[in-house]
């Protein structure tokens, strides 16, 4: 046999493919005494297909890391990947384009049109970049999220649960190669928001959509694939098949840590 036998060539790639990178990142806010370093050489990989979730203490720099690599705010240092994309080396307005075409957004404010019904809300990515949603995926994504019989509502007529389940649909309904959500359980109670975190997880498995999501509650972070831990701008820490035991462990060991700091370090 030689090297050349498929049976014992190397596989081609092992490792998973990287949906988005932040190498060194330095992000700071506010001047001289009153600048705080909210990502200090942060770096991080988001393997694709995955659900990541990012925790930390308040204050930590997860918003604005989950910012950084969404391309929702220039940075001071470093780089930032989606995919192969080098976006600090893009133009504002191609930016904007990316996200539009790459990315989906879940935020704690649905941000939903109060004009426009649950369907036009969830197709509004696509109406604005003048197509059509696929019907298959759309009736896919309704059924999935439980809102078949709502999608003649308007934000008012909806739920909070099901008004975070239209900003799902939203985020997931051009098919982005990655999607963004910050404390997407916030507003729902648990029942709801356990029914959204299944769904999230459900996505990356079924469908091998990228998540990244920033939570403070270690029972939504156990849905995740993997947490990264942030603390004082940095990532110091992450686990993989999280449970809430584990996750509360880590964080614990992280204030543990912050609370040795001599006071003013
Ligand atoms: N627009 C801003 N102007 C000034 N400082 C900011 C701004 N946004 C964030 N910061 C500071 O940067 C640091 C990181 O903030 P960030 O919101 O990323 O933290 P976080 O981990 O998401 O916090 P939390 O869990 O409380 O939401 C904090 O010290 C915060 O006060």
């Amino acid at each position: 046999m030689t090297v050349t036998d498929p049976q014992l060539a190397p596989p081609p790639q092992t490792r998973p493919a990287i949906a988005a990178r932040a190498v060194d990142v330095v992000k700071t806010y506010g001047r001289g005494e009153a600048a705080v370093r909210a990502l200090d050489s942060a770096s991080v990989a988001i393997p694709a297909g995955e659900f990541t979730a990012v925790m930390g203490p308040s204050g930590s720099g997860k918003s604005t890391l989950i910012h950084a690599l969404a391309g929702l705010d220039g940075i001071d240092a470093g780089q930032v990947f989606i995919g192969d994309t080098d976006l600090t080396t893009l133009a504002e307005r191609d930016r904007t384009l990316l996200r539009r075409e790459r990315l989906g957004f879940v935020f704690q404010a649905f941000n939903l049109i109060p004009a426009l019904t649950a369907a036009e809300n969830i197709a509004l990515p696509l109406t604005l970049a003048g197509k059509r949603p696929d019907p298959a995926w759309m009736n896919e994504l309704v059924h999935m999220l439980g809102l078949a019989n709502r999608l003649d509502h308007r934000p008012g007529q909806l739920s909070g649960g099901q008004q975070q389940r239209v900003a799902v649909g939203r985020a997931l309904i051009a098919r982005p190669e990655l999607v963004f959500a910050d404390e997407p359980t916030g507003n729902l109670d648990s029942r709801s928001g356990a029914a959204l975190l299944a769904f999230l997880r459900d996505a990356a498995r079924t469908y091998g959509q990228t998540i990244v999501m920033v939570t403070h509650d270690p029972v939504a972070a156990a849905y995740a694939d993997r947490v990264v831990f942030l603390a004082d701008g940095r990532i110091v820490d992450e686990l993989t098949d999280p449970t809430a035991e584990t996750v509360l462990a880590r964080l614990a060991g992280l204030d543990a840590t912050r609370l040795d700091e001599p006071v003013g370090a």
